[in-house]
Formats: C-alpha cells, structure tokens, sequence
C-alpha cells in the first residue's frame, strides 16, 4: 500500500487526536429548574430498583424500555439479552452539524466526505456543501432558514475569521427552526423537553459561556426583541437558558467512520444513556455499505454480553485518564459523581501503575503525593525513587498540556516534547497504560502521522510504527476487547506496517529490528489488519462488518494477502530453481 492512501483514508482532519470516540460533549446547567420533568428523583422517595417510565418514547425497539433510577435518573435497560456487537438502536440524528473547519470536507447533510470528488457549495450562503444536489435537496427543509441567518452573520461578522458561527449557536439554530416547522406541540418539540436539564446547578464557571451562547442564538435568528422567540416555544429568558442548558448535557459528538471527530449532534433517544467509565456499550457512526438509511446514522452498539434488566451504559468521556481526572470532567460538565467500578472499587487501575522496581513483572500502583508507599502487587517490592516518579508525572503532564496545544500551531515544537517526554516517563517506570504516557505515545503517534506527508522516510515511517505500536499496547489494557477506539487503533498500526517502505535495509539484525523488514513486515500487518476487522465487527457492530473502516481493511487485507503470495512464491521458485539447477549440474557432472 502506498502512503498517499493510507493518507487518504485518514482525509484532511484526521491527525486531531481522539480517544473517546463518540460521546456527549461537555454540558452543564444554569438557574432553577421549576417543571423540569426529568429533575433528580427525590432519593427518600424513590425505591431502589429502576422503575419502567409510563412515557416511553416511540420508536423504541422490543428489546429496550426506559427506567428511572434513584441514582442516575432515566436510563435504557435491556429487556432482552445483548450480545457483544448487537446494534441497540440506530437512528439518525435530530439535529447534526459540521464543525466550521470541516464544513468544507465533509457533506453537510449526509456527512460524507469529499474523497476524489469535489463538494457542491450552496449558491446562497456559499458556506455549506453536499455530495449532490440530492443531499442538498434533502436538508432544504432546515438549511433554508440556516441560509439566511448565515448570510445575515457574516455579513454583520466584524472579521471573516467569524465570519461562521460556532458549531454550538448552529446545532441550536437547527435545533429551534426543527421546532417551528414541526410545531410546538409535535413529539420533535415534546421530546426535547424531556431531556436533561441541569439548569438548577450550574457551576459559576458556565455562566458566562451559557450568556454568550444565549446572546449568539438570538442573534443568529434574527430575533430582535423577546417576542420574537415565542414561535420557537421560548418565552422567557429562563426558556432560552434551559435549552442551552438541555443542549449541552445532551449533545454528542458527530464523528467520521473512524472516530475523528466532525461536528456535534443531538438524539434525545440516545441521550437517555447514562454513563460509566467502564461501559458495556458505546455510540458509532459506521457508514456500513449495506445500509439503505439516509446518513449519518447514528448506532448504539453493545461491547459486552448484556444482561436482561442490566443497564446501557456508554462513556462521556475519555475513560483512558486516571479518575481523578475523569471525575473532574464528569462533575464540572455532567454535574455528577461517578459510581462505577472502576470510580468506587479498589481495583489496580493500570491507568495509574507501575513497573515493579525489581523487574518481577508485576506492577506497583503509581504513588501520589498523599500516598507514596507503593508496593509491587505480585512480589511487593517497595518503591524506592517515589520522589523522581512523581516528578516525572509532573513535568509529564505539563509537556502534555504544552504539546497538546502546540499541535497544529508549531507542530515541530510539540514533537520536540513527546520525543523528549517520552523516555523520561518510560525510565521513570511508567506503564504503556499509564498516564500521561498513554495520552504522550498517542501525540507522539500523531505528530510522526502528520510528518510522514511532509517528509516521508524510512526512518519516520519505522518511529510512527514503533509508536503505534507502543500505543496499541498501553490501550489493550485499558480498553475492553472490541472497543472502536482500540481497533482502530490497531487498524492504523496494521495500515502503516503495510505502507511500501521507501528504503528497506539491505542487512538488519533480526533479532533487534523492529518493525521487521519485507515479508515479516507485512506478515504482521496481515495479523495486525486481521485482528482489528474482527475488533471492528464488535465496536461497530456485527451486522455492519466494521463499517466502512472494515471495508477497507478488509480490500487491504486481500492485497496484503496478493503480496505475501507473491513473495513466497517468489520464495518457492528461487528454492526450486536452485533445486533444478543442482540437478542439471549434477546430470552434467560439473558438480
Ligand atoms: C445525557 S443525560 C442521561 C439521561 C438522564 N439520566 C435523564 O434522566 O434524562 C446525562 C445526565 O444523566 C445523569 N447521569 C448520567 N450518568 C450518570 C451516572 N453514572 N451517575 C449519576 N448520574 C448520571 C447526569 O445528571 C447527567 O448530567
């Protein structure tokens, strides 16, 4: 496989690093929170086991209901038994919008991306672009009101770098004009009220991103008094802080096939799963070939076997960080304390280890300034270098910080950093799994992805698979067999050993190289391709084969397989001809 196509298939954004795949976005609440009917159940009143709420949404397949809990509110629960890569629900999303860098790669109705050919520009407000004029027809119906009040920003916008609006005040453009053209008393409008509204705590820290907010969407209506804002069910300001509200605990992210992130979302059947940082299920966007449904189509997909009456449960967050901080995450912008095993059990977390300083195997659970007794759990060996340890994760994290904002600014100074850091953690004894050495190999991998399309050598192309590699390792401890967020990853390091190498070694050791050379270079590719289809068939649903990740793993692997073939029976016939050319000599008695 050439470069160039492995750089196609990853398209124009894809070095923005991800891990959490997709997820809500970050959300939070405002004021009091009076007819909310989704308010926290009153723990005194409510019993213990989840109850079936009487008003379950319509559309919901057999296999689901919706309960309420004390502890989580509303939440899907399986009625039937799910195994691991069962499509839950899918559905496309009621509101999706690109975000303002990719809304010149991607379709704006079907979120398609501009591959080989070119995406057409609406004449009007010249901003959005679709695949043809059938994804355009198809998202008339909202983007004629969007037309306009683009038009109307941009030309009242003070320079063209906001010239757009963010992707925020335009999911929520949508939102409102979906609700004025289906009517105020429609399921589209009902069911939004039912969401999740936080709007009784919100932190001090939100108030004035939720003012700003508010100010934008209003303008960006062309709303210029309150009145105005009554054909969209908003009659007081306290209305239009609750949908803000609404929409930020509940928006996900809209991703590619391959979990990088291009916009946000909203589905208020999908928002009723609750979270936990060790889910049984998780959301995807997998574009199968097969489908007929009109794109993006949003899935809900187990990764476990799920138990009748167990809930579904996804993550909101980046659940490869420590929990201290994901519980900061959670609270700051669910407004909730995570209780799931992984939060309140007292288990190892390879998030946090560890080598045993007397090399036994084993691991030690990190030290932290409060407890820096730490022992090996196999051997317990004690730690002895406690102090430089958390030195190390100190200036680790710093550097992370540092390089994760230096990313696509001076992206040469990030790598700097990583290739720096990187060595200093791992001496330190730090875990693949481990963090921030974890988040700095996944940098490091991305940074060297980018480098590669300017300076494609062979030594960059052996350090980007040496990363990828390492990374690959660091995840499978932390993430659950199937994982999208895994497999692809394992995806991309099997994709970049089966890249041409620019210039292989003439003689190598074999024992040190890695990654190997020719033949056992792209034998592991095979492996590696081979495990992330059938991880994909999990994480992206059975009945979808991976997706269309999987699809083209699956072209991969077969020319992967051609070239193997090549190469031994490239192999056969040098044996045989020496064979033959022996027997002729000896016929000949030359020998
Ligand atoms: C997207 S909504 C999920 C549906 C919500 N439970 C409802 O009743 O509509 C997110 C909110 O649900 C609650 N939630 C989700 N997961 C939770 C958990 N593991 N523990 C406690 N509350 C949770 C939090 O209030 C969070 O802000």
């Amino acid at each position: 496989m050439s470069f160039a196509s492995l750089r196609a298939a990853r398209q124009s954004k894809e070095s923005k690093s991800f891990v959490d795949g997709a997820r809500p976005i970050r959300g939070s609440t405002v004021l009091t929170n009076s007819q909310n009917e989704t308010a926290q159940p009153d723990p005194d009143k409510e019993p213990m086991t989840p109850e079936v709420v009487a008003d379950q949404p319509s559309g919901l397949p057999a296999w689901l209901d919706v309960r309420r809990s004390t502890a989580r509110g509303k939440g899907l629960y399986a009625k039937e038994t799910l195994t691991p890569g069962s499509i839950v629900l899918s559905l496309r999303p009621r509101v999706s919008v690109l975000s303002t860098p990719n809304l010149e790669f991607y379709c704006s109705y079907c979120a398609g991306p501009a591959l080989d050919t070119s995406l057409r520009r609406c004449t009007g407000c010249r901003i959005v672009r679709y695949c043809d004029s059938s994804c355009q027809n198809s998202d008339w119906y909202i983007h004629k009101s969007e037309c306009q009040a683009l038009q109307r920003w941009a030309s009242s916008a003070p320079s063209a770098d906001v010239g757009v609006p963010s992707d925020a005040v335009r999911c929520l453009g949508r939102t409102l004009w979906t609700m004025q053209k289906k009517g105020l008393d429609s399921y589209v409008t009902k069911e939004l009220s039912l969401l999740q509204s936080h709007r009784g705590s919100l932190p001090p820290s939100s108030h004035g991103s939720h003012t700003l907010l508010a100010h934008s969407i209003v303008r960006y209506i062309g709303a210029t008094s309150p009145s105005e804002l009554a054909p969209y069910g908003l009659v007081s300001a306290g209305d239009l802080v609750d949908l803000i509200s609404r929409f930020t605990t509940n928006t996900f992210t809209l991703t590619s096939c391959s979990l990088t992130p291009i916009g946000i979302c909203t589905s208020p059947p999908l928002a009723l799963v609750n979270h936990s940082c060790d889910p049984n299920s998780v959301v995807v966007f997998p574009r199968p070939s097969k489908s007929t449904a009109p794109e993006p189509v949003m899935q809900l997909v187990s990764l476990r076997p799920i138990n009748v009456d167990e809930e579904i449960l996804i993550a909101y967050i980046d659940t490869t960080l420590p929990r201290e901080l994901r519980r900061a995450t959670l609270e700051e912008s669910y407004n909730f304390v995570c209780k799931c095993t992984l939060c309140d059990g007292d288990i190892s977390d390879p998030r946090v280890s560890m080598r045993c300083p007397k090399a036994c195997g084993g691991t030690c659970p990190l030290p932290t300034e409060e407890e820096n007794l730490t022992r090996c759990v196999k051997c317990r060996a004690v730690v002895s270098s406690v102090d430089s340890v958390l030195d190390a994760v100190r200036v680790g994290q710093e550097a992370l910080s540092k390089a994760t904002a230096l990313q696509f600014r001076d992206p040469v100074k990030a790598s700097q950093l990583t290739t720096n850091m990187i060595p200093i953690l791992s001496s330190a004894g730090l875990t693949p799994s481990c963090h921030p050495l974890l988040a700095m190999t996944r940098l490091h991998k991305e940074l060297l992805i980018t480098s590669l399309g300017t300076s494609f050598s062979q030594d960059i192309l052996d350090d980007t698979i040496r990363a990828a590699v390492k990374y690959n390792i660091g995840l499978s401890n932390v993430l659950t067999y199937g994982h999208p967020v895994r497999s692809v990853a394992l995806a991309e390091a099997g994709k970049l050993l089966a890249v041409d190498e620019p210039s292989p070694p003439n003689a190598v050791n074999v024992a040190e190289a890695f990654p190997p050379h020719g033949p056992p270079r792209l034998r592991l590719a095979h492996e590696m391709l081979v495990q992330a289809r059938s991880e994909l068939a999990i994480g992206f649903g059975r009945a979808n084969e991976g997706g269309q990740l999987g699809l083209e793993l699956r072209e991969i692997i077969v020319r992967t397989e051609k070239e193997l073939g090549v190469w031994d029976s490239g192999v056969r016939n040098v044996v045989e001809d020496a064979k033959s050319a022996k027997a002729t000599q000896r016929r000949l008695g030359t020998t």
